[in-house]
């Protein structure tokens, strides 16, 4: 099984099906790397935040040079932490992550979050509050991320965690449009008005914590996540398929990427088996009905911050 691709608005073919890496420690990640290309995936979605591109790319680059794979058939995603905005700092932060991942470039590299935190201070800084801070204006980082592909470092640009006003915003300033936006999204919170508005821009969704972030909900007190849900249970033994499968193909359904992470080889392959089969208007609606607004990454924390995301509707 491989995964269909979607044309982004530079022309570019990225896989709809990714594999997710946050949390997957640098021990175990190259051996999930190795069974996400045996079950067919070609699309990986890492950031410099994560702390394992170092692994992923010895992965990546055991897989090229054995021949399995081209680079070219690889779509590579990272991201540009909030520590690093100044425009000055993006190329630089971009050469680091493709020494870790050992590449000459990337397919994607996106803005992992519309606020900035002090170059200097710490990268999560929750006991800090606004003294790590920083307000680096999102249109300045732009400029970095632009620099990016015009050195061929990145074929493609785009966001993460961005708003609607936010996006506006940067594409009324921008010389290259933002390829992708990168959110949260599974039938908790489907995201269904950001999408559209996104289509409407040529913006392509990408949808993280597709399953709710299944295995630390219960104990980090995250909404149910729906992959838990009886009922969708129910409509995936008529197809043959896991709640996992009926979540990813029914986000699919609504136009977008998605990117599950998993670590373990039978999740991975579950994972990606998720286009042959098409859920009926009744279980679509019953999908839709589950939508809560309700978020994993919420990050209130920084509610405060200037350039927090997640204050307006969608
Ligand atoms: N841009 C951003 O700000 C963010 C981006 N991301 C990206 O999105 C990716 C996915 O989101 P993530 O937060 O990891 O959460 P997910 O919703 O992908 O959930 C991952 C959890 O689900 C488990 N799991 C995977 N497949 C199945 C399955 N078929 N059945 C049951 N459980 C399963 C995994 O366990 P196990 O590994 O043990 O199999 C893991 O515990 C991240 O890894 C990261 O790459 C995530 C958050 C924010
Ligand atoms: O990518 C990410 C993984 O999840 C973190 C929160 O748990 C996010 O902050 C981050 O954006």
């Amino acid at each position: 099984m491989s995964s269909k691709v979607i044309t982004l608005n530079n022309g570019h073919k990225m896989p709809v099906v990714g594999l997710g890496t946050y949390k997957s420690s640098p021990g175990v990640v190259r051996q999930a790397i190795i069974d996400a290309i045996e079950a067919g995936y070609r699309h990986f979605d890492c950031a410099w935040f994560y702390g394992n591109e170092t692994e992923i790319g010895d992965a990546l680059r055991e897989i090229i040079s054995s021949g399995k794979v081209k680079r070219e058939d690889l779509f590579i995603t990272s991201k540009l932490w909030n520590n690093f905005h100044r425009k000055e700092k993006v190329v630089l932060m971009l050469k680091e992550t493709l020494s870790y991942l050992k590449l000459d470039y990337i397919d994607l590299f996106l803005v992992h979050w519309p606020f900035a935190f002090k170059e200097n201070g710490p990268l999560w800084p929750i006991t800090e509050g606004a003294d790590a801070y920083s307000d680096t204006d999102y249109l300045e980082t732009w400029e970095g991320m632009e620099e990016c592909v015009k050195k061929g470092y990145a074929k493609s640009i785009g966001i993460s965690n961005f708003n609607s006003e936010q996006i506006d915003r940067l594409l009324k300033y921008c010389k290259i449009k933002p390829a992708v936006n990168q959110v949260e999204a599974n039938p908790n919170l489907n995201q269904k008005k950001l999408t559209k508005f996104c289509k409407e821009r040529e913006i392509v969704i990408t949808a993280y914590c597709p399953l709710g972030r299944v295995g630390e909900a219960a104990e980090r007190g995250f909404p149910t996540p729906t992959v838990l849900d009886p009922k969708v249970a129910e409509i995936g033994e008529k197809y043959n398929k896991t709640p996992a499968q009926v979540v990813l193909n029914y986000l699919i359904s609504l136009g977008m990427v998605v990117i599950p992470k998993s670590v373990t080889k039978s999740r991975i392959i579950e994972n990606i088996n998720v286009f042959d089969f098409q859920l009926n208007p009744e279980e679509l609606a019953y999908l839709d009905s589950c939508n809560k607004d309700s978020r994993v990454c919420s990050l209130d924390m920084f509610q405060d911050h200037k350039y927090y995301p997640f204050n307006l509707e969608f």
